[in-house]
């Protein structure tokens, strides 16, 4: 069968996945509880130091692929004992634990796996899977042997606070640790600042706050600085949460703690607002944003409602990707344009946005107009003659699109078509990021911190954890980090969007939206190139 043509890899969507990789080759028996049948690998810890990440994924696709399996391959994350043979095996400790005494399968099984694809056609591959996150029978850590870490990175987003919580009382009560560190101040803390102590009683409060109680940063990642901090202080579980750039900071992190021999669990945790994160459902927080993004939507809209020529124009996050401007202008039905950085726009002339919001103005007698960050930033780049900014951690500082785009309007109507509009520019941006999740994504928090903890406890590292079609899993960091999510223009979620606002698309036929999507993918490929290139 020839598994490089049937194989989805569907996050990697500019390139197939390379044929050589995909190997025919039955699955050998078990090398270590933590593996099962599922995997087969003890490579010695000199032979293994010198890969890289993905590297090392592939090696793993290759090596479980099976020919009599249906096409099944599991993309499986590092494991303690790859590196270190001979680790002692213990009871995991919810064998004992009332709370799971009623469970049927208290722990999770080593044959368990999450399909990535579930939409399939008869006859197709199996295809992709991750380890299924969760309890197992025996864990690799003593309980008080364990010494965790927690550290946030990057931009906040709501629902951090609820993952510290839950990481630290997760550890407590399930497993009965109770030496956790809080690094202070994101990577950067490792080395330059003291750490503090975390129970739950310290944390019991801190979902109720938006924001990161153990304080974040950009930049500052030095894989030796941290790791050294790491040895000196005794770690041996390392909770990281923040987003794509800090995934990458923690595959760092693991290459280097492999590469010392060190008995320490890598785990991450994958934090964005802007949803961008690759091969997860979604990311924590994110509905959250969505449904306070309602609050700044509806505003807007009772605003322009009650004057004459009333435009309303409200900027929500989204760097690269639109997902926050989709799904909140979906769920209000109050918008009338939605503009995101994946889909060009263009103002004047037949078609452009103008002539739209001129003629919505004619019909309702108001606009409203939802933008996204990182939309139109050419556009406003040319206006202002900006020197491309960077921030601490390499990302490109971006421009007030929104502010831009409001004053275009308000000038083309006043200046060029001699009408009055009635402007309402609302930046809410840092309003939705700073609040406390909601219930459903506190839930899914704690689901994330539980999952994490017990892929620590059973010897799981240098892992991301997360839904894949709504079951959580480990996935091999280098998978979430070697691409970023945006919005598929070819995806019927963005043809819901344009026939329920009823917008033009700014692209002029099927061919032209192909030909956006491949830049897309392509701008995506060389921005995670550039960045991997001026990050320290
Ligand atoms: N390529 C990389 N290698 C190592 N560390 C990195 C890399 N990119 C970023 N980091 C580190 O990760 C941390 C967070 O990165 P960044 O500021 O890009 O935020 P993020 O994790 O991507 O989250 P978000 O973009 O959602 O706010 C920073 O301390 C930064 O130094
Ligand atoms: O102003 P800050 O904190 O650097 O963060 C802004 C960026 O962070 C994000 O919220 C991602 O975390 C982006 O949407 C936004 O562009
Ligand atoms: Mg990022």
């Amino acid at each position: 069968m020839d598994l490089s043509i049937a194989l989805p890899f569907p996050s990697i969507t500019t390139k197939p996945f390379p044929s050589h990789l995909l190997l025919s080759r039955p699955l050998f028996p078990s090398s270590s509880p933590g593996r099962s049948l599922l995997s087969t690998r003890n490579p010695s810890s000199s032979r293994h130091n010198h890969r890289t990440p993905r590297q090392r994924l592939r090696r793993r696709v290759s090596a479980a692929v099976d020919d009599d399996d249906g096409g099944f391959v599991l993309e499986d994350v590092p494991h303690l004992s790859d590196f270190l043979p001979n680790l002692p095996l213990y009871p995991n400790p919810l064998e004992k634990s009332q709370a799971y005494a009623i469970v049927k399968q208290t722990f999770v099984g080593q044959e368990d796996a999450v399909a990535q694809q579930v939409v399939v056609h008869k006859g197709s591959p199996r295809g992709v899977h991750f380890r299924r996150a969760g309890p197992r029978e025996k864990v690799y850590f003593k309980p008080d042997e364990v010494r965790a870490c927690v550290v946030t990175c990057g931009g906040l987003c709501p629902g951090i606070n609820t993952v510290i919580r839950e990481i630290v009382c997760g550890l407590n009560y399930m497993y009965g640790v109770d030496d956790i560190l809080g690094i202070v101040g994101g990577y950067r803390g490792f080395y330059s600042k003291n750490t503090v102590k975390l129970t739950p009683k310290v944390v019991n409060d801190i979902h109720k706050r938006g924001g990161t109680t153990l304080l974040t940063s950009r930049g500052g990642h030095d894989t030796v600085k941290i790791v050294d901090s790491i040895q000196d202080r005794g770690i041996n579980q390392v909770y990281i949460i923040g987003g794509d750039g800090t995934q990458k900071g923690a595959a760092l992190i693991h290459e280097e703690v492999e590469k010392r021999g060190m008995k320490v669990a890598v785990a991450g945790i994958p934090k964005t607002i802007d949803n961008d994160i690759a091969v997860i459902d979604k990311s924590f927080g994110f509905d959250t944003a969505v449904e306070e993004a309602q609050r700044a939507i509806n505003a807007a809209h009772v605003e322009v409602e009650c004057v004459e020529n009333g435009v309303g124009v409200v900027k929500l996050m989204g760097r690269y990707s639109g997902f926050i401007a989709m799904h909140a202008t979906l769920a209000s039905r109050d918008v009338d344009c939605c503009l995101i950085p994946e889909s060009p726009f263009y103002l004047e002339g037949q078609g452009g946005l103008f002539q739209f919001i001129e003629s919505r103005m004619k019909e309702n007698g108001h606009v409203v107009i939802v933008i996204a960050e990182g939309a139109g930033q050419e556009f406003v780049a040319q206006s202002i003659h900006d020197v491309n900014q960077k921030d601490a951690s390499g990302n490109r500082l971006l421009l007030d699109v929104g502010l831009w785009l409001s004053h275009k309007i308000k000038d083309h109507f006043t200046q060029v078509r001699e009408m009055d509009v009635n402007m309402k520019y609302i930046d809410p941006t840092y309003m939705i990021r700073a609040i406390p999740s909601n219930a459903s994504d506190n839930i899914y928090c704690t689901l994330l911190a539980q999952s994490a903890v017990h892929g620590a406890m059973a010897g799981y590292t240098g892992f991301t954890v997360g839904p894949v079609n709504g079951k959580h899993a480990y996935i091999p960091i280098a998978r979430v980090t070697e691409t970023q999510n945006t919005v598929r223009l070819t995806d019927r979620m963005w043809a819901r969007l344009l026939s329920s606002t009823n917008q033009p698309s700014f692209l002029n036929s099927c061919d032209d939206i192909l030909l956006q999507q491949e830049r897309v993918d392509r701008d995506m490929v060389d921005m995670i190139h550039k960045m991997k290139i001026t990050s320290t």
